[in-house]
């Protein structure tokens, strides 16, 4: 891709092709509408279209308000950009823009359950944009705007502002502003410095650096302390040259020209400009205990490992993901809409704005609680140079924020609607965390902070290679492909995919070293089991599913994963011949299945075909411990067709059994049965049941058979449009995940992260 040099390849943790075929993969694009109404019978039909939509068109034309009760206004926002400004690549046009307002659009959904919808606008004239953007304030509850460029973002913003009872809020300025103001509050205090006499100067005088500079002017900085740069240096007072009114109401009195003039001595850099525009003789020459915000994207003004190359005092924070200190606005506009919203705020003023960025930097003070600890990379942060400001993936965000900017929405009367109760509402918010993404985080911060080596089995094919890049990308450790090198290196280059890169190791089983320990390891646990010593060399040579499997057994590699080319069955049956079950434990496959905000294990989903009472406590019992290892407190459903005895069958007799053998167990997890889904599954339909033990809805469904929790899975994903993941083996002595066939390369990497996890624990 152009502008993609080597460097930024080996630090990207993701590759070019990977961005665009996430982009492709499946639907194109990053979203989907889905009804929230049945829309299934003639009524369905007749309620929500004529003649049953003419009576809440007809109470909204009567109380423009009930349109928050009637329909998706309340909970909607539009993204809205030009794309003269896309990140920091310039103008691209509206149509480029897309996937970053796509991305925005999810970001809302991902991180605050607000719906959002991207509008790309295909015009430069100001006058065109706003005329465009006014009309649409019936559909939204507020108007995100995006990505365009300085100074016509000012305006636009301003008269939309004036136009529209919504809030109408320019991410880039006031998102950024916030977030940044939060860093610096908490970089300010870890370096001793005060507001009023701290020298800052911003490089970049666009729609963030002005937005920046004026909510810091507007907390303390004195106007004198801060020198405001473009590409041609210095606003100085009196300068005539790519002036504008914004940048003039910033223009100080000084002598200093050039940006590495204004940078000598100064305490603190903003960096809202380009990539690479920090030399390092910049930053050598700022004070003792400088701070870096370099948060042009994708690529900074200079990156943290330049700065550490020349001082070891800095406090250094950029916009993306990839390092410490990450000050991008994705902390912010996700949380502040949904405050704004959940009040029916009119517009998103200064003391909202104030309240959000309080409400962060107070955030990165707090003691981090273990649920929080897994979105830090596993490890707890402490408040300091490297962590000034929390996550994205925090999840405390999502009730700190809002209630902060939805309180002081009250407090300054532009709410339309009250909270009465907060500490209720912060509830309600805590509800609305995304059990998907925190799973899969929590797993994958586990693996980046203790990197395993994991074998991807079927290396010559081409997603196994695709995953293990990416695998060794995202940094969870090195990914071995198995296969014959010549192969691997043609497919590999047919497709595009670079092997050659840090964290990617090829081994071939033919001329492998250990080929004579893994040869007599099987054939000492197999000559009994009628297999030859020619046998076991067979396997070991022509085999990877067992070569693998002997490498993770005799330590060489931490786990293992394979499934792509062989059914489930012929691949466990493969591994079982070199790994054992854990002592005291039963080998189980168990699914975790995510839908609609909620994550349950479903057990057991590969091993047991009709289990019996024992085998079924036991199947509890495992899932159970997984359950726990993936930070969930269990609770156990045995389900059955019928519940707590009615109607009575054999197999519902068996799983009554289970539960006996659980208490006679006395195993420390919630668990009850037997009993039917809707039971497990709903508190309405669980309340009939009052001498039910579990606390709340089950989180782990153990199945009556095999064949029940096979098709109960596949009937989730398919009609129930849940993500699947696994089944998951659980029970091994060592760490071995199959995939199932024709596994698309992120489903692999999921399962070699989940293989290093269970590695590790
Ligand atoms: N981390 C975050 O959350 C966010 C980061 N950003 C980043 O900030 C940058 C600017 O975005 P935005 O304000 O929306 O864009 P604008 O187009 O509104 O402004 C860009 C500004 O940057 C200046 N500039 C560009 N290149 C240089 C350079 N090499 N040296 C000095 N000044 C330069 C331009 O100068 P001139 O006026 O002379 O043309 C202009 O003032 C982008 O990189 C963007 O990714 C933006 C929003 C959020
Ligand atoms: C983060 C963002 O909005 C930008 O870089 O434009
Ligand atoms: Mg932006």
């Amino acid at each position: 891709m152009p502008g993609t040099d080597k460097s930024d390849r080996q630090r990207a943790t993701v590759t070019d092709q990977e961005a665009l075929d996430f982009h492709s993969n499946g639907r194109p694009g990053k979203l989907e509408i889905t009804p929230t109404k049945p829309m299934a019978t003639q009524r369905d039909l007749a309620l929500a279209y004529s003649p049953g939509v003419a009576v809440p068109v007809k109470a909204i034309a009567e109380n423009p308000a009930t349109a928050y009760d009637y329909t998706t206004r309340g909970n909607m926002v539009a993204v809205i950009s030009n794309g003269t400004a896309i990140l920091g690549l310039g103008n691209l046009g509206a149509l480029a823009s897309k996937p970053v307002m796509e991305g925005k659009s999810v970001l809302f959904k991902r991180f605050a359950d607000v719906d959002s919808i991207d509008l790309e606008v295909d015009t430069e004239n100001v006058d065109e944009f706003i005329n465009c953007v006014r009309y649409l304030g019936p559909s939204f509850g507020g108007i995100n705007l995006e990505d365009i460029k300085a100074p016509d973002c000012f305006i636009i913003e301003q008269r939309l502002r004036e136009l529209m009872d919504i809030p109408v809020f320019h991410d880039d300025q006031h998102g950024t502003a916030i977030i940044a103001a939060a860093g610096l509050i908490n970089a300010l205090a870890l370096t001793g410095r005060d507001f009023k006499t701290t020298k800052l100067v911003c490089n970049g005088a666009g729609a963030a650096a002005i937005a920046c500079i004026e909510l810091i002017k507007a907390m303390g900085f004195a106007p004198e302390n801060v020198i405001l740069c473009d590409t041609k240096g210095v606003i100085y007072q009196g300068r005539e040259d790519g002036m504008n009114q914004w940048k003039s109401a910033h223009a100080v009195k000084t002598d200093r020209r050039s940006l590495a003039e204004a940078m000598v001595g100064a305490d603190v850099v903003f960096g809202l400009s380009a990539k690479g525009a920090f030399s390092e003789e910049m930053i050598r020459s700022m004070a003792p205990k400088p701070i870096i915000f370099a948060m042009a994207n994708p690529d900074p003004e200079i990156t943290p490992e330049e700065v550490a190359r020349i001082r070891d005092d800095a406090i250094v924070a950029t916009g993306r993901s990839d390092y410490p200190n990450q000050v991008n606005n994705v902390l912010g506009f996700p949380y502040i809409f949904r405050g704004a919203l959940d009040v029916r705020a009119s517009t998103i003023n200064d003391a909202m704005k104030i309240a959000a960025a309080e409400a962060l930097a107070h955030l990165a003070k707090e003691d981090v609680p273990d649920d929080v600890a897994a979105a830090y990379q596993g490890v707890r942060p402490r408040f300091g140079a490297q962590y000034i400001i929390p996550v994205p993936f925090d999840p405390r965000l999502i009730s700190a924020i809002p209630v902060a900017v939805a309180k002081a929405a009250m407090d300054t009367g532009v709410a339309r609607k009250a909270i009465p109760d907060l500490d209720a509402y912060a509830r309600d918010l805590r509800a609305r965390r995304d059990p998907i993404a925190s799973t899969l985080q929590q797993i994958y911060a586990r693996v980046r902070r203790q990197p395993k080596r994991v074998v991807f089995a079927e290396g010559e094919e081409e997603q196994m290679m695709r995953a293990a890049v990416s695998y060794a990308n995202q940094q969870l450790g090195t990914a071995i492909l198995l296969g014959r090198e010549e192969q691997m290196r043609e497919t590999a280059e047919k497709a595009g995919i670079d092997l050659d890169r840090p964290g990617i190791e090829l081994v071939n089983a033919r001329i492998s070293k250990r080929n004579n320990v893994y040869i007599d390891y099987l054939y000492a646990r197999l000559q009994r089991k009628g297999f030859l010593f020619r046998d076991a060399q067979r396997l070991i040579h022509n085999d990877r599913n067992h070569f693998a499997a002997c490498m993770v057994a005799l330590g060489d590699a931490d786990g293992m994963v394979t499934g792509l080319t062989r059914n489930y069955s012929t691949a466990l049956e493969d591994v079982r011949r070199c790994i054992d079950a854990k002592p005291g434990h039963r080998v189980i496959g168990a699914s975790l299945a995510l839908c609609r905000g909620r994550a349950v294990l479903v057990a057991d989903t590969a091993v047991h075909d009709m289990p019996s009472s024992e085998e079924l406590a036991d199947i509890a019992e495992e899932a159970a411990g997984l359950a726990r290892r993936l930070g969930y407190e269990p609770r156990v459903a045995m389900l059955a067709y019928s519940t707590f005895g009615h109607p009575s069958g054999e197999r519902s007799e068996r799983v009554r059994e289970a539960v006996k053998i659980l208490d006679r167990r006395r195993v420390d997890f919630e668990y009850d049965g037997e009993m039917a889904a809707d039971v497990a599954l709903n508190p309405r339909i669980m309340e009939q049941y009052p001498f039910c033990r579990l606390s709340a809805p089950g989180n782990v469904l153990v199945m009556p058979a095999f064949h029940s929790a096979s098709i109960s899975t596949k009937m989730l994903q398919e009609l129930g449009g849940s993500t699947v993941i696994g089944p998951l083996l659980v029970g091994l002595d060592k760490s071995v995940q199959i995939v199932s066939m024709g596994a698309k390369d992120s489903d692999i990497v999921n399962m070699a992260a989940l293989a290093a996890y269970n590695s590790g624990v």
